[in-house]
């Protein structure tokens, strides 16, 4: 990946059309101890919108969450988003499209016990991907990926591992955050638009692939994946700052 300084040069030398692709946890949001607790500040979903009509609509949420916790964290608004790394899509005001199976009951069935036998384990159902977060307990990491591979042989085909900060997903082998990029890109809101990816966890190297890949830019944020000094974005408050100087930058003016 090109260096912090040269990618923000390139960016701010370029009157590209862009098309921005943002992750949620850690890059727009800081990290919680639970999914549950995460702070979704005020001023969030009214940032997001402005950016979304200097953009044109070539906005996409690009996140690990399903789109039904997305649009509960930034209700009003309803962005264009692909949920569960990719596994579902919601176009504007549209219907969730989901473009895998859900994982089978008796593989939910299975992690879900781990929550009983492993203490600090905290199980995230979303249809076709499960989360196994060990956030309270991160010595559980091994004990947790070799029940989830004892799973995957005994009947969850088609599924894999992804892991991510203090998180182990289980997720259709198919779907990647850049495929989904991917995919928006081929869409009229989106076409030849040059993509800017933000994100901050190893779910979003496919993203970050597909970006540079397609003559954009990735920017990476702080945390446990990426170091402060290797970082583009050293907190989601900085992403969140550069996001505004976005909007004003190409944004309607009186
Ligand atoms: O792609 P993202 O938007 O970054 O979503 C990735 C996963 O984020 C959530 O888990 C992470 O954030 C939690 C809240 O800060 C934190 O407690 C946990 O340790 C992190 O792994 C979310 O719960 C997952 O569903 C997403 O896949």
């Amino acid at each position: 990946m090109e260096g912090r300084l040269t990618k923000q040069s390139k960016f701010q030398k370029s009157n590209a059309d862009w098309a921005l692709f943002l992750d949620f946890d850690g890059t727009l949001v800081d990290i919680a101890p639970s999914p549950e607790s995460v702070h979704v500040p005020r001023e969030l979903p009214t940032l997001l919108g402005r950016l979304d009509a200097a953009l044109g609509g070539a906005l996409a949420i690009v996140t690990g969450r399903s789109i039904e916790a997305i649009d509960a964290y930034l209700a009003p608004l309803r962005p264009i988003t692909a949920g569960v790394h990719g596994a579902e899509l919601r176009l504007g005001r549209e219907q969730i499209i989901s473009t895998a199976l859900p994982l089978p009951p008796a593989a939910v069935e299975a992690i879900s016990a781990l929550s009983n036998k492993v203490d600090g384990v905290r199980i995230e159902i979303k249809r076709s991907s499960l989360a196994v977060h060990f956030r309270s307990n991160p010595a559980a990491a091994r004990e947790i990926e070799e029940e989830l591979r004892r799973v995957l042989i005994d009947g969850a085909s088609g599924f894999i591992i992804r892991p991510g900060r203090m998180v182990y997903e289980l997720l259709p082998s198919h779907v990647s955050k850049g495929g989904a990029i991917d995919a928006l890109l081929e869409l009229p809101l989106f076409f030849g638009r040059r993509p800017i990816v933000i994100g901050d966890d190893r779910s979003d190297e496919t993203a970050f692939e597909a970006a540079e890949r397609r003559g954009g830019l990735a920017f990476t944020v702080a945390g446990e994946h990426f170091s402060r000094d290797s970082a583009d974005f050293e907190s989601p408050l900085e992403v969140r700052s550069w996001l505004a100087a976005f909007a004003a930058r190409f944004g309607a003016h009186d």
